[in-house]
């Protein structure tokens, strides 16, 4: 006789997996935390439980060694060097004080970032008020960042060149008693073009080659602890681990390192960053860094796709996928990747006040908008008081789209968002790891779709080179399931995608759209230059694959909503290019400036 067999209970979800994978079995205070933080970090901050991550550095961080982190985006990367900080001067005798300066320094690639550490040193000091977190950026008061300065900042949040500036005129800034430095997203600081801005602070703060360690100050000696934490590393980070660090614990680096302290001596020879001199302990770390730079950890419970889109059916595209994403779920956070500030500008208008009707042709006095959520955009050339309003706004929305540049790639951390789309290609595999990160963080479920065009595959091998693999997205089917002009779908004969009724219906609408308005006419023709001029622009290897002699321009217009090809020579782009130099050139002089010659 047959036995009866139970229901074999549900295999577990990826994503709870993942966050198996993720924490560790220990609690904060066998890590060594003092119990007042452990405590507010569980009641206050809702962690019950250190993630990896943190239970291999921090113990590390609070021995006072240097240290390297590589990990995983939305891994707690934050906490494992915040927590230590606040711990060890929380313990400080006497007690830290304003007058005492700054104790430890936080250099972060973007104002974002340097908004978001800040948010998060400050839950962290709640229960020791003595010790007072503060930031310096680009965008901000200069004379109101001097004032906080001369009254003295404990943990100090900084983008790299605003804080040169205050090395090199704010005489009050105080930090003899600099304890720490941290380079959040290591490899974007450099990759920047902040490398120059980098050595001149070390050289500022006396840190260079991680120097004896001891800092000698009023009170005696300090020993000084760098720390450089990124989920990917590059050999511009390597050379900076050379020069910062001394005998730094390995994290991440590879499946050996153990916190207990295997170190891996780094060098100590004044070398530049953008030097190519070798020598043998740099040989050993390359080895061991090797691996590091070419594999790159993603979330598991991610899911990667891509979608293959013929040129000029890209905008079309997205708002069909877009669409699809709000119907399937109300309440949907999304973030979407362009490769200009223009782009972001333009795609920004066209997201939030394209209308449409679903109805009949009679009908299209009933437009609607054709997407009903909330738009924010996000790039470099916003205003400060716009782009923070930005930031925070799409952070405390349920349900809305970011349309943004890069900026928003590196450690952000907007809570639940569900779905990152690449329209425009990240270029480095790094870049794709870092903007695929924005989902998928602690352990929560993310999706992340990849625009690529027919010419463009092969970028999906060089994905793969690094470890990440991608599934396509079944297109047709989303398309097929959307009522045109009043009538519900049906089964189509498959059909090229630029010949979709859907596709088709929704290009009109794009195209009459862009031509209503002059300003918007205006968007689109900058962004369509901007976007050119970008593709342009891939580095290396990259450059065989996205090649814009294989564009055909008229298909990029229309992917812009215009009938005709805009020059690429006119008036308005040179002046919006000149504009732009101006801006760089002011926000970060370190790009400009010449680099040492190589020895
Ligand atoms: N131990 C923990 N338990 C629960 N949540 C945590 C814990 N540590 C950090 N978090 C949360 O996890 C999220 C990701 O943290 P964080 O931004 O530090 O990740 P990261 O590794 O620096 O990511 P990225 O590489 O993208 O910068 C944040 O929302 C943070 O509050």
């Amino acid at each position: 006789m047959s036995k009866k067999v139970g229901k074999l209970p549900p295999p577990p979800a990826a994503h709870e997996e993942a966050r198996e994978e993720l924490f560790a079995s220990c609690s904060f205070a066998d890590l060594g935390l003092h119990s007042t933080l452990c405590a507010h970090l569980q009641d206050k901050m809702s962690f019950q439980a250190p993630t990896r991550i943190q239970a291999q550095a921090i113990p590390v961080a609070i021995s006072g060694q240097h240290m390297l982190v590589k990990a995983a985006t939305g891994t707690g990367k934050t906490l494992a060097y915040l927590a230590p900080i606040v711990h060890v001067l929380q313990m400080r005798e006497p007690r830290v004080d304003r007058t005492h300066g700054t104790f430890a320094l936080v250099l972060v690639p973007t104002r974002e970032l340097c908004l978001q550490v800040y948010g998060i040193a400050q839950q962290l000091v709640h229960r020791f008020h003595w010790i007072v977190p503060g930031y310096v950026m680009g965008g901000e008061n200069r004379a109101k960042e001097k004032a906080r300065l001369r009254k003295g900042i404990s943990i100090l949040i900084a983008t790299p060149g605003r804080l040169l500036d205050h090395l090199q005129r704010t005489a009050s800034f105080s930090y003899s008693n600099l304890q720490w430095i941290v380079f959040d997203e290591a490899d974007s600081i450099l990759e920047l073009g902040f490398g120059k801005a980098v050595e001149d602070i070390l050289e500022h703060l006396g840190s260079r080659n991680g120097a004896t360690g001891q800092i000698k100050n009023k009170g005696g000696h300090i020993r000084r602890q760098n720390l450089l934490l990124s989920a990917t590393l590059n050999e511009k980070v390597n050379r900076l681990a050379k020069i910062s660090l001394k005998n730094p614990v390995m994290i991440g680096l590879d499946d050996q390192s153990k916190p207990s302290g295997k170190s891996n001596n780094v060098g100590n020879n004044h070398t530049s960053l953008l030097s190519d001199e070798d020598d043998e302990i740099l040989e050993k770390q390359n080895d061991l860094m090797e691996h590091a730079v070419d594999d790159f950890k993603l979330p598991t419970q991610l899911v990667q796709r891509y979608v293959k889109v013929s040129c000029g059916s890209r905008l079309a595209v997205l708002l069909m996928i877009l669409k699809s994403l709000f119907e399937r779920q109300v309440s949907q956070k999304v973030v979407v990747f362009f490769s200009t500030c223009d782009s972001v500008d333009f795609h920004h208008t066209a997201l939030s006040q394209l209308e449409w009707s679903s109805g009949p042709q009679r009908d299209m006095d009933k437009k609607q908008k054709f997407l009903s959520c909330k738009v924010f955009r996000l790039h470099g050339n916003m205003e400060q008081d716009d782009r923070k309003k930005s930031f925070l706004g799409f952070g405390s929305e349920k349900s809305a789209i970011l349309v943004s540049t890069d900026i928003a790639a590196r450690g952000l951390d907007f809570p639940k968002v569900k779905y990152i789309i690449q329209y425009d290609s990240p270029g480095e595999a790094s870049e794709y790891v870092h903007r695929v990160g924005r989902t998928a963080r602690i352990g929560e479920k993310g999706e992340a779709l990849l625009f690529m065009q027919p010419i463009e595959l092969d970028y999906l091998k060089d994905l793969e080179l690094h470890g990440v693999s991608l599934t396509e997205y079944p297109l047709q089917r989303v398309l097929d399931s959307f009522p045109v002009n009043g009538q519900k779908p049906h089964k189509r004969k498959q059909i090229s995608l630029d010949m979709h009724p859907c596709i088709m219906s929704l290009q009109r609408s794009l195209e009459g759209f862009v031509a209503a308005e002059d300003a918007t006419k205006k968007l689109a023709r900058d962004a369509f230059c901007s976007w050119v001029r970008a593709y342009t622009a891939h580095r290396g290897e990259l450059k065989k694959i996205f090649m814009v002699k294989k564009l055909h321009l008229g298909h990029v217009a229309r992917s812009f909503g215009l009938k005709e090809q805009p020059s690429l020579v006119g008036r308005s782009h040179q002046v919006s290019l000149k504009k732009r130099k101006k801006e760089q050139k002011r926000e970060r002089p370190a790009k400009r400036r010449k680099l040492p010659s190589k020895k």
